[in-house]
């Protein structure tokens, strides 16, 4: 098309049309600035729905109105005299529309795989159907006995379903001969036809829906399982949103695979199968007519069903999109009303709405042309059956009763052919849904639990970082620890304290084992901290992280989260008492069997009660990353005395890092460790380190002058 022309959206455009699909080329008009082709590629869809468009402030055209009103008034034709070439316009232009929304047209275009990979970077690579359902049959193995009742009463229901188009033509036909005798044969065995086809049919729901049911409770409780065990680097590349609607959404997308889809397409193949070895015995000529319809049909069906496949892989990934928008935005609610950005919200939101609806219309223009080559070509088999059988009779070559009987099973024939698509499509569609679900089950889980390592009798406490590098796997080219050395002494407590990003709590997570080095060694009383058991050692750890969190439960089982060893009510009162927070817990309306969560408390309140948690294990080491920064100066204070009692424990020696802020809590460490950039700059005690005058005194100074202010 010589008047078509390639180009991106002015930097001019309305912000109405500003969205994704602004930053691809785009098709468009010259003469008329009618958007033609906006759905060539795969973000361009957003402005779908307008694109049988104008766009005046986009594409400038100075007599805009007049042009729109001349092609859409007819009196402005004949008044002010119209060019023929407008109409030949209007005219080539709904052609290119039709023309592209034609199978095979440019308007079914959803994606290509550059774009793919650039919107959606951790989406699941394809994987085939035969791939889903040995998955699918691990998963209810378990439970075989059920599918092999589903699967025999599935068979004796197909068979008697099948047997039923003769044995009622040849009722019909016994009594219009007169054949007494064989009529009541038949209608008996039409009754036990029906019983069985009424029970078998019952009992092969029954248990396919049962099935379903253990396939999606395993299905979730696999993946549950295997997400949980994953690297903690794993959650920084996917979205813990995502993956909630990978357990819920695309979990329970699967659940109609087994229930309906695999039985219906066991079931249709099965009386297929049955009407076409029928149709053979009657006559092979006219069955011969019917595969080649079925073929038709199969052929237009591999077409659709690869596209309902890619369609619903694409649905799936935009759906987990839009949910991740709406959590995010919903989370942050208060940010959002702060900075009055609701609008921008709902549009952020609806730009992954617009593109499911793109995808959505799209499947849902697909099945109708899938339904419409299914009605014209099964009504061709009947007309086809009433020609070729006609001219059958009248020639003599099949009685009245066989043509019957052929129409029976020609009707049979087709209606399972398409519903063994329609069900085939709708197990591709599942399994394209649920490709990342597949892939996530498959990951391995993290090193640390595959190895087991040794597990001490006791735990001093001694901790040794030696030449410690690390940079994040999301971010591999900038160091964010680089050869980090120290030593803390059992029963010694050490501040770690530095600028806003040099990487204290990057140290923290390393130690924790929630990072792993990149280079260096991390030794625990002597031990390489890899060679310990990953579990063991956590449990000897006690730590409160900058954002503590609360699980929804009540404040009795907050305290005691992860404790292996038994725990009294008195453990979790002490603990409480010595994290200052007994008296606000106590306070509460059903004191500690309050049901809180992260938003009903305070972040001090919060901090206590993460704090309690702590202590309640009877930690050999206590790691504290920014635990105090939420509470006031009198909290703050009893904590420090709490920490020095929890500290000289006669019972057992312990270790406590802290990493602060607030000099005030520095101070009180027995050596104080200072981080610029990822390095260890300095290390000493309080005083060592001011009469040194390096970072830290300079810290302390900009910290005495803000309280001077
Ligand atoms: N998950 C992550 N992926 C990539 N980079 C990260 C990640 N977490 C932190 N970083 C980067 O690592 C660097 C050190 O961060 P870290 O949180 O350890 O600093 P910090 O000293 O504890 O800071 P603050 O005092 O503000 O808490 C920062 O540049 C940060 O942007």
């Amino acid at each position: 098309m010589s008047n078509l022309m390639i180009s991106s959206i002015p930097t001019h455009s309305s912000p109405k049309f500003l969205r994704v699909s602004d930053f691809i080329p785009k098709v468009y008009h010259r003469s008329s600035q009618f958007i033609v082709g906006t759905e060539f590629g795969f973000f361009p869809h957003l402005i779908l729905i307008r694109h049988v468009k104008f766009r005046q402030k986009s594409f400038p055209c100075p007599n805009y109105s007049l042009r729109r009103k001349k092609m859409f008034s007819p009196r402005c034709y004949q008044n002010d005299g119209c060019r023929n070439d407008d109409y030949i316009d209007i005219l080539r232009r709904w052609i290119n529309v039709i023309r592209s929304v034609l199978p095979g047209g440019s308007w079914w275009n959803l994606y290509s795989s550059e774009e793919l990979n650039f919107k959606f970077p951790t989406a699941a690579k394809p994987i085939s159907v035969w791939h889903a359902l040995r998955t699918m049959w691990l998963l209810v193995a378990d439970e075989k006995w059920i599918l092999y009742i589903a699967f025999g009463s599935l068979t004796i229901a197909a068979l008697s379903d099948i047997s039923m188009p003769s044995i009622l033509a040849s009722s019909i036909f016994s009594a219009e001969s007169g054949k007494t005798d064989m009529f009541y044969r038949s209608s008996n065995l039409l009754v036990l036809l029906c019983l069985t086809t009424g029970i078998f049919s019952g009992l092969r729901s029954g248990c396919f829906a049962i099935a379903n049911t253990i396939l999606v409770k395993r299905l979730r409780e696999t993946l549950y399982s295997v997400l949980l065990i994953q690297d903690i680097s794993f959650f920084d590349s996917e979205a813990v949103a995502d993956l909630s609607i990978r357990l819920g959404t695309d979990c329970q997308q699967l659940s109609n695979t087994i229930g309906n889809d695999i039985h219906l397409i066991i079931r249709n193949l099965l009386q297929g199968t049955g009407a076409l070895v029928n149709l053979l015995l009657l006559s092979w000529p006219l069955a011969l007519s019917s595969m080649v319809i079925c073929s038709v049909l199969s052929a237009i069906f591999l077409v659709y069903g690869r596209y309902q496949k890619n369609a619903a892989m694409l649905s799936q990934e935009l759906t987990s999109s839009a949910n991740k928008v709406a959590k995010e935005t919903l989370s942050l609610i208060r940010i959002v009303r702060a900075y009055g950005t609701e609008k921008e919200e709902v549009r952020r939101f609806m730009q992954w709405i617009d593109s499911l609806a793109f995808v959505g219309l799209r499947e849902n223009v697909a099945y109708g042309y899938w339904n419409l080559s299914f009605n014209f070509l099964y009504r061709s088999t009947q007309v086809l059956a009433v020609l070729l059988g006609g001219t059958s009779i009248l020639t003599g070559h099949v009685s009245a009763e066989q043509l019957t009987k052929y129409v029976f099973y020609c009707e049979w024939l087709i209606y399972a052919a398409w519903r063994l698509q329609d069900s085939m499509s709708s197990l591709l569609q599942s399994v394209g849904a649920c490709e990342k679900v597949f892939q996530l089950m498959n990951l391995l889980p993290s090193n640390q639990f595959l190895t087991k390592g040794e597990k001490l009798s006791t735990l001093m406490g001694d901790i040794e970082f030696v030449n410690v590098s690390f940079q994040y796997p999301s971010r591999q080219t900038v160091q964010i620890l680089e050869n980090v050395s120290f030593s803390v002494q059992a029963n010694e407590m050490i501040a770690v304290v530095g600028l806003s990003g040099s990487g204290k709590s990057t140290l923290i997570n390393i130690l924790l084992r929630l990072s792993e080095p990149t280079n260096g060694q991390i030794l625990i009383d002597g031990y390489p901290i890899e060679d310990l058991d990953v579990r063991w050692l956590r449990e000897q750890i006690g730590f409160v992280g900058q954002e503590p969190h609360l699980f929804h439960m009540d404040v009795k089982s907050n305290i005691r989260y992860g404790c292996s060893r038994d725990i009294r009510q008195e453990d979790i009162e002490l603990a409480a008492k010595q994290a200052y927070a007994h008296d606000f817990i106590a306070s509460l309306p059903n004191g500690y069997e309050t049901i809180v969560s992260d938003d009903l408390l305070s972040k001090g309140q919060k901090q206590r009660i993460a704090l309690a948690r702590a202590i309640v294990r009877d930690p050999a080491i206590l790691v504290l990353d920014e635990a105090t920064s939420a509470l006031d100066s009198e909290s703050e204070y009893y904590i420090k005395c709490t920490l020095h009692s929890f500290k000289s424990d006669s019972r057992r020696k312990r270790t406590i890092i802290i990493v602060a802020h607030r000099m005030s809590t520095v101070r009180a460490a027995d050596r104080i460790l200072v981080m610029d950039n990822g390095r260890v700059v300095e290390v000493g005690t309080h005083t060592e380190l001011v009469y040194k005058d390096g970072l830290y005194a300079r810290l302390l100074r900009v910290q005495s002058n803000d309280l001077a202010l």
